[in-house]
C-alpha cells in the first residue's frame, strides 16, 4: 500500500556552480591535473580535449631530426609544447631548445606548464618573439643543430570563442596570433575593397566564390552593418551561398567558411610573408649538418616551403631535401582528425 505520509517530491534546487557558462569554467578538460581520466576518453574518442593541443607527426619528426644529447635546437612554434617536450626528452638534461610564439596567453601558460614538468630555463627558453626573427636568436646563441615549425594555430586557439577563429561558435571577429599588436579581422573588413577581398580570398585559400563573396560582404559592410563576429560572417556566407542546390549546400557553405576564416586569418597575421622571411633566414641559422622539418597546413603554405627548400638544394645550401611530402598515417589521422591535412617536408644543411 501507498505510503500516504510520505512527503510530496521536492525539486532539486539548481545548482548554479555545476552549470558553467563560461567556456573557461565549461570542460573538465581545462584542467589537465585533475581530470586525466577525462582527458584520455575524449582523446579516445578521437577528439582534442579543451585547452590541450595533440601534437601532430610526432614519431617522423624525431626520427627524421634525430635529436642527441647536448644538440641546441629551435622550435618556432611552441604551442601546447608537445613537440617541445618530446624534443627535449631527447637532449636528456643536456643541451638547451629555443622556442618562439607570438601569442603571448598560451605561450605564458605552456612555459609555466613545462617548468613543473622539469624543463626550466637552463633546458629551455621561451621567446615571445615572431619567428621570423630566426636570425637574431640564431646569432646569439651560434646557429642550431635541429629546428622545427609547425606552422598555423593551435586547438586552444581554434576552440576559443574569445580569439574569433572558428565559425562553429560565436565571437568576435578577431583571428589574430597575438590579440595585443595589429589589426581584428573585422576591422580589417571595415576598409577593404570588394576587389582586395576577393584578391585575398582567392590567393589565402583558392576560394572558388571569392568575387560572390567579396561583394556580399563589402556590400553588407557598406549598408553600416559592421561584420565584427564570427556568427555574423557566417551568416553573410549562408545567405550568399544559398542558391545553391540543397544536397550540396551545407557541405559547402562548411568548406567556404573555412576557407574564410583561413584567408582572413591568413592575411591578420602577415602569414606568408613572415614565412617567407623564416624560409630566408633558415640556412645562416642552421649548423652545418643540422636539421629542419617543417609541418604546413594547406597549399599556399606548402608551395612557399617546397620551393624554398629545392632552391636552397639546388644553390648547395642544403645537402638533401623532402621531394616528396611526408603524411600522417592513416592512424593518426582517425585518431586525431586536425592531422588530416598536415604536410611534412624536411632539408639538412650542407656539412
Ligand atoms: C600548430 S601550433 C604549434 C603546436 C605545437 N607544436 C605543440 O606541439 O603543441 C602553432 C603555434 O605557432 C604559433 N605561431 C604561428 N605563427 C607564428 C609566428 N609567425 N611566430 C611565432 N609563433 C607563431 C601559434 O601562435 C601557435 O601557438
Amino acid at each position: 500500500m501507498e505510503n500516504q505520509n510520505q512527503t510530496p517530491h521536492k525539486r532539486r534546487v539548481r545548482y548554479k556552480g555545476k552549470y558553467p557558462k563560461k567556456f573557461e569554467e565549461k570542460y573538465k578538460e581545462l584542467q589537465p591535473e585533475k581530470y586525466k581520466d577525462t582527458i584520455e576518453h575524449v582523446i579516445q574518442k578521437g577528439n582534442t580535449p579543451a585547452g590541450m593541443h595533440i601534437s601532430i607527426m610526432v614519431k617522423e619528426i624525431l626520427d627524421f631530426l634525430n635529436i642527441q644529447p647536448g644538440e641546441t635546437g629551435f622550435d618556432a612554434t611552441l604551442g601546447y609544447g608537445g613537440h617541445t617536450k618530446a624534443m627535449l626528452q631527447c637532449l636528456n638534461g643536456k643541451g638547451h631548445i629555443y622556442a618562439t610564439d607570438v601569442d603571448p596567453e598560451e605561450s605564458a601558460k605552456t612555459k609555466k606548464r613545462l617548468a613543473e614538468q622539469g624543463f626550466g630555463e637552463e633546458l629551455l627558453t621561451v621567446k615571445l618573439q615572431n619567428f621570423c626573427t630566426i636570425d637574431e636568436i640564431a646569432k646569439e646563441v651560434g646557429g642550431f643543430d635541429f629546428i622545427l615549425a609547425d606552422l598555423g594555430v593551435s586547438s586552444m586557439q581554434i576552440d576559443n570563442p574569445k580569439r574569433g577563429f572558428s565559425f562553429k561558435t560565436d565571437g568576435p571577429l578577431d583571428l589574430r596570433l597575438n590579440q595585443e599588436t595589429g589589426i581584428s579581422a573585422a576591422q580589417r573588413l571595415d576598409t577593404i575593397s570588394r576587389e582586395e577581398l576577393a584578391g585575398m580570398l582567392c590567393e589565402n585559400s583558392d576560394e572558388p566564390y571569392c568575387e560572390e563573396l567579396a561583394k556580399a560582404i563589402t556590400d553588407e559592410i557598406r549598408r553600416g552593418n559592421h561584420i565584427d563576429t564570427t556568427t555574423k560572417l557566417r551568416q553573410v556566407i549562408e545567405k550568399t551561398l544559398d542558391f545553391l542546390p540543397e544536397k550540396e549546400k551545407k557541405e559547402t557553405i562548411k568548406k567556404t567558411c573555412q576557407r574564410t576564416f583561413q584567408a582572413l586569418r591568413i592575411d591578420v597575421n602577415h602569414e606568408f610573408e613572415v614565412l617567407y622571411e623564416f624560409m630566408e633566414k633558415l640556412p645562416d641559422a642552421l649548423r652545418p649538418g643540422g636539421r629542419v622539418a617543417i609541418l604546413t597546413f594547406h597549399s599556399g603554405e606548402d608551395k612557399l616551403v617546397k620551393k624554398a627548400l629545392k632552391a636552397g638544394y639546388k644553390e648547395g645550401i642544403y645537402s638533401d631535401y623532402a621531394k616528396d611530402v611526408i603524411r600522417p598515417s592513416a592512424k593518426e589521422c582517425t585518431q586525431n582528425p586536425r592531422a588530416r591535412s598536415t604536410k611534412m617536408r624536411w632539408a639538412i644543411k650542407a656539412e
